[in-house]
């Protein structure tokens, strides 16, 4: 497997390091890589005195969807930061693709609850910020995949909250991820967009075969897109429970997928 070198710094690309790396935009109708395993091995994080994560233990297969659900300040987004490399563990180790995750070995993207958008960059700019060759080839074809294929030429002030967010994942996809991370991405949008952002990210992760790590705070979210979910509480796992219901998305009118979220609430 073929490992493309990303660097990622909350939620930019560093053009210049892709570049001196001989990273490009991927063609984005190329098959998906399959994803990388991500393990957690005893993993502490303390920021100072305050241990938020105390010897976590989890092993996520590649190419599975994982969400992390927990009350606020209980270290999800720590976690995602470990397993992108912006952060070292204070002990143990994070193993992405059986190698210490680093931001130099790549292969991971973020995204966040907000776009982060370049407000001076074009959509189509947006999303083929690394600049390889042909990357507004790729940058289009992405861009058609999330449905934004007519507003490539707009600038990102004129979108809604819901098309950002598709810009965001289109630049997230468009250099074929094995890892997607991502913080709350739905968290600022109303239920209708959130609904079919749902259907979006279950397709595209489908047909692309990344391995993926939801955070959210809705355990209705993590029901619907994830095949497993994890509770953090205490900085340690409460739960751990796999999603055997059809295929994402299972909304809540799914009386099971209702009865599953009910179940693991219980532990957040
Ligand atoms: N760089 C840092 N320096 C000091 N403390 C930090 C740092 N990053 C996170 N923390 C602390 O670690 C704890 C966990 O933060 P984290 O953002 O991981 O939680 P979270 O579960 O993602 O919260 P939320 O759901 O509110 O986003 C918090 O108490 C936070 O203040």
């Amino acid at each position: 497997m073929s490992h493309a070198v990303h660097y990622v710094e909350d939620g930019y690309f560093m053009p210049e390091l892709a570049r001196s790396a001989g990273s490009a935009a991927l063609p984005s109708q190329a098959p998906g890589p399959g994803g990388l395993s991500v393990e957690l091995k005893a993993v502490s994080k303390a920021f100072g005195h305050r241990v938020v994560l105390d010897r976590l233990d989890i092993a996520i297969p590649a190419g599975a969807f994982v969400a992390v659900v927990g009350r606020s300040g209980g270290g999800k987004s720590t976690l995602l930061r470990l397993v992108a490399g912006l952060e070292k563990p204070s002990g143990g180790e994070v193993l992405v693709g059986g190698k210490a995750a680093s931001l130099a070995q790549g292969g991971a993207r973020l995204m966040f609850q907000e776009a982060r958008l370049l407000p001076w960059q074009r959509v189509i700019g947006n999303v083929g910020i690394a600049r390889g060759p042909g990357w507004k080839k790729a940058a289009q074809a992405t861009l058609d995949e999330v449905g934004l294929g007519d507003r490539a030429g707009e600038w990102p002030s004129v979108l809604s909250g819901g098309q950002k967010q598709r810009v965001a994942l289109a630049r997230a996809l468009v250099s074929r991820p094995e890892i997607l991370l991502l913080d709350e991405p739905f968290g600022a949008l109303d239920a209708m967009t959130r609904v079919e952002m749902h259907q979006l990210l279950a397709r595209i992760w489908r047909e692309h075969g990344f391995t993926a790590m939801l955070i959210t705070h809705d355990v209705s979210e993590a029901v619907a897109l994830a095949d497993r979910v994890i509770v953090l509480r205490d900085g340690a796992v409460a739960l751990d429970v796999a999603v055997d219901l059809p295929r994402p998305p299972r909304e809540k009118d799914d009386p099971a997928a209702a009865r599953l979220a009910a179940r693991i609430l219980a532990y957040v």
